[in-house]
């Protein structure tokens, strides 16, 4: 594309800039409800809520309150919820086959949002650092996180997600073809509609911090992930995970974090042409969130600013802590 402009003062870019309706018709992308995944914390009990400190706004929280927000995310027109859990320590093994337990909390939340809220789509986690005693994504053996074997625990965690009545699953470990494994298992079961949201390029980053402390991970995790997460130095590498993922079966592919990594998005967009996805992820929420709070920037502004900047870098929706508060802005007609 190559857009001719005469020049000044024949062309005067500020006329179409000159009021809100020329703006309105001016405008090239927009943001809605549609666009938004709201990804929940999920912990034990009935009637329990728990603040997270790094992530003001954002608690956990038992299964029969995840279903009351089920609901207001639903009535809002928000399509679809992420569900992580926080798993009490006394769980968590090596062999995290709590993954797998068809009644862990992460399943019994899918359950009971899909009875009572049907119309919302269920997504989940694929990754075992919530029922790892090392907290890595993947099994560990002397230190080395294994490929193969994980892929075969992951299989069974997603199709146990899959019987729970899970819509979307969100494979987050970065192993080697997860994709195809889960794929392949999904058709062999019968879950022909189950769909794959792949984490494809997801980078070895400082900005999850806050998430570890609220799915209780922080304390847990021994060493770091870049042998499994991406180096933020590159790019190259991103497409070929995205084609990889994509030509094993991935419906939805995702880039994360989000604000840091809009180049890739954009890449990924042009590149493929996928159903493409990013998170906004803890760190970038508790960035704009602390600022907010300081009364250093105007929160909503710059919320629905990051958002429509995933947009504008060709992501087709966004995981973002802010879904209700940003469908609640929408709705209200709050654009910049
Ligand atoms: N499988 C773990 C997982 N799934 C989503 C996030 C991060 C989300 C966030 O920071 O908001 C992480 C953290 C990690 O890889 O350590």
């Amino acid at each position: 594309m190559r857009p001719i402009s005469a020049p000044f003062p024949t062309t005067r870019f500020r006329r179409l800039r000159s009021s809100a309706p020329l703006r309105a018709l001016a405008q090239e992308n927009s943001l809605s409800v549609g666009d938004l995944i709201w990804p929940v914390f999920l912990c034990d009990g009935v009637g329990v809520t728990q603040e997270i400190a790094s992530m003001p706004g954002v608690v956990r929280r038992s299964v029969d309150l995840v279903v009351k927000a089920a609901e207001e995310a639903a009535s809002l027109g928000i399509p679809a919820i992420c569900l992580f859990p926080y798993t009490d320590p006394a769980v968590k093994t090596e062999t995290c086959e709590e993954a797998w337990n068809p009644d862990n909390l992460s399943n019994r939340a899918i359950r009971a949002i899909k009875a009572a809220v049907p119309e919302i789509a269920v997504m989940t986690d694929v990754a075992l650092d919530p029922y790892n005693s090392n907290g890595h994504d993947g099994l560990v053996r002397d230190g080395v996180i294994l490929n193969d074997e994980t892929v075969e625990a992951l299989v069974k965690m997603g199709l146990a997600q899959a019987e729970a009545g899970a819509d979307i699953l969100g494979p987050s470990d970065m192993m080697d073809g997860r994709i195809g494994a889960l794929r392949g298992a999904l058709e062999a079961a019968g879950h022909k509609d189950v769909a794959i949201m792949s984490y494809s390029a997801k980078y070895a980053s400082a900005f999850y911090g806050p998430f570890r402390d609220a799915v209780g991970a922080s304390g847990a995790l021994k060493g770091d992930k870049k042998t499994y997460q991406m180096n933020p130095a590159n790019s190259d590498e991103a497409l070929r995970l995205i084609e990889r993922d994509l030509a094993e079966g991935a419906d939805m592919v995702m880039v994360k974090p989000g604000m840091p990594y809009l180049d890739i998005c954009r890449r990924v967009k042009d590149r493929f042409g996928a159903p493409t996805y990013a998170y906004q992820v803890s760190g970038e929420y508790a960035m704009i969130m602390g600022a907010a709070e300081r009364g250093w920037i105007d929160g909503k502004k710059a919320m629905i600013e990051s958002l429509m900047a995933f947009r504008r870098a060709g992501c087709d929706g966004v995981l973002t802590y802010f879904a209700p508060e940003a469908a609640k802005a929408i709705r209200a007609g709050l654009t910049w």
